[in-house]
């Protein structure tokens, strides 16, 4: 036990105003603004942040994509007139170090120290209710008068006989594989599957991606995830979807096989390591949630759309309520929004704000609102605005011109949604977000002056498709008809 859990067990019962549970970045944002405000608060986390947890396990997952980009981007120099086009030489090991060191320069940040400068008060222990108003945190007793929940997920392992025979790779333990895996098979294309499955792919690792789905990106638009879908294939990723495994056969030297059901019957497929990226589970085992009349199911604690749990003490943030979107930004989001009611009682409720989804391959896939097929449930009318990076000087000069914008309006110019396929997708998404939230209309992006040359002209450039039908409205072109003959 640490001296301030010690000092903290002599005071007896803690009772501060605010109690966090989760040391996830939600939780500190919570945890943060609140001491910044004044407000006294208790933070427990079960983990000494920095070394082993999910903040650790996503910066060590975006610093491994980035130093296969530099591999791919080594291989694309000969296009610029650059090298010899040679196969880089990839260090492994060397890459395995430059992810600790990434890991590390991250450290300070979520450092429990730096947030007992702030006058936080942290546990290092777990959390667990006892009754409705009170967490036993190791050996110190937590009554504040809110609590906030925000204990994450953790990968979830799919029920497929003799899985537990082989020792598969989650997105917790894929960062300790030391030696490039002669052989990955991938279960789940959504985006982390995809997005290891690239990285993978450009060290030289053969890579099978296994999507149960009948495509990848299950829940973007199919004309977007298409084109991820070609690029990777392109790049030597073999993509099957809409398989099941039903078994799994493991060899004497470690490999194993995948019993697959396909359309045309069983296949096997053998391969030398498997990551399982079939989505995440509730973390909640062992927090006491019944003690506390907080209610919980499979897909996570029950929250109302201000995130009140069935306990109207306690709120509950992030993966740990479930829902459809697992990302650090929706747990952010739900973070402020728990502030406003807590800090200042007022009003917020989720679905108000769009909350844009991204898929960090190349092309990026990035999303904000509806896709088409939804947008057509829902509205009589819409049109689809289109441009593509092959139309933007930026992306030709650069030679990454692979993907395009696709956006969804009425006829009136209300934007109901945006994909984009392709590179910095990620980044270029935000107009569209910032549009929806302030119910712009679409001809108020066309209006912006964007700089040339840039990626951000594709929201311009598909902006003024809009407004494109107006030149043969024929009331517009006679106005400008006499408008010129005014001299
Ligand atoms: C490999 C990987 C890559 C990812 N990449 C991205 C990405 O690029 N973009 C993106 O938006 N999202 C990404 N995500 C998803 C994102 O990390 C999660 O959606 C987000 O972290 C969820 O935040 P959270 O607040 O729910 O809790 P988490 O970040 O999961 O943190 C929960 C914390 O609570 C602690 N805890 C658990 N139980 C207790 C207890 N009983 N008592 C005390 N403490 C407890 C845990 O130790 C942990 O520190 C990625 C996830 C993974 C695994
Ligand atoms: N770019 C990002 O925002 C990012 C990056 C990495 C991870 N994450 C988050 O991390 C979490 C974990 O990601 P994930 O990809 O493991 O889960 P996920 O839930 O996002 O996707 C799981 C995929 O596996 C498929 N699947 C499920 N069971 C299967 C089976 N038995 N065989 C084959 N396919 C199967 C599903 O159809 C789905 O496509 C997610 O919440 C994700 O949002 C986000």
């Amino acid at each position: 036990m640490t001296a301030s859990n010690e000092a903290a067990r002599k005071q007896g019962v803690l009772k501060p105003d605010l109690c966090v549970i989760g040391c996830s970045r939600a939780g500190l944002l919570i945890a943060s603004a609140a001491a910044a405000l004044g407000v006294s608060v208790v933070l427990v986390d079960n983990e000494h942040a920095g070394e082993t947890s999910v903040e650790t396990d996503r910066i060590a997952h975006q610093a491994f994509i980035a130093a296969a980009r530099q591999a791919d981007a080594g291989r694309r120099a000969r296009g610029f007139g650059i090298g010899s086009g040679d196969e880089p030489a990839v260090d492994f090991v060397a890459v395995a170090g430059h992810v600790r060191e990434v890991v590390k320069s991250l450290a300070p940040m979520t450092s429990h120290e730096r947030y007992r400068a702030m006058g936080i008060h942290v546990i290092e222990a777990r959390g667990r209710f006892i009754d409705r108003r009170t967490l036993a945190a190791g050996e110190v007793l937590v009554r504040p008068r809110r609590f906030v929940i925000a204990v994450g997920s953790k990968p979830a392992i799919p029920d497929i006989p003799e899985i537990d025979g082989v020792s598969c790779l989650t997105a917790a333990t894929i960062g300790s594989l030391q030696a490039k895996p002669e052989h990955l098979a991938i279960l789940g294309g959504n985006a982390f599957g995809l997005e290891m499955a690239q990285a993978y792919r450009r060290f030289g690792a053969q890579v099978s991606v296994l999507e149960s789905e009948s495509r990848i990106l299950p829940h973007e638009d199919p004309e977007m995830t298409a084109v991820v879908e070609r690029a990777l294939r392109a790049e030597g990723v073999s993509v099957r979807t809409g398989v099941a495994v039903s078994r799994i056969e493991g060899k004497p030297n470690g490999a194993f096989a995948l019993v697959l059901q396909t359309e045309s019957g069983e296949e096997v497929l053998a391969a030398s390591h498997l990551l399982v990226a079939t989505g995440r589970k509730m973390d909640l085992e062992g927090l006491g949630l019944g003690n506390a009349a907080v209610e919980a199911g499979p897909s996570g604690i029950w929250v109302d759309r201000g995130l009140r749990t069935t306990n109207r003490r306690i709120y509950a943030v992030g993966d740990c309520i479930g829902g459809s979107e697992f990302s650090i930004h929706a747990a952010s989001h739900h973070a402020e929004l728990v502030l406003r009611r807590v800090l200042f009682r007022l009003p917020a409720r989720l679905g108000a704000a769009p909350v844009p989804r991204a898929t960090f391959t190349d092309p990026e896939l990035a999303s904000v609102g509806f896709a088409e097929e939804e947008a057509r449930v829902r509205h009589r009318e819409i049109r689809i605005l289109r441009w593509a990076f092959v139309d933007n000087d930026r992306a030709l000069a650069e030679r990454c011109s692979t993907g395009h914008l696709k956006a969804v309006v009425t006829p009136n110019g209300q934007i109901l949604g945006c994909t984009i396929a392709g590179p910095r997708a990620g980044e270029l998404i935000m107009p569209w977000v910032l549009a929806m939230a302030r119910n712009l209309k679409v001809s108020d992006l066309a209006g912006l002056v964007y700089p040339y040359p840039t990626l951000s002209e594709i929201t311009k450039s598909a902006a003024v498709e809009f407004l494109k039908p107006s030149a043969q409205n024929p009331w517009v072109r006679r106005f400008v008809g006499f408008v010129s003959r005014l001299g």
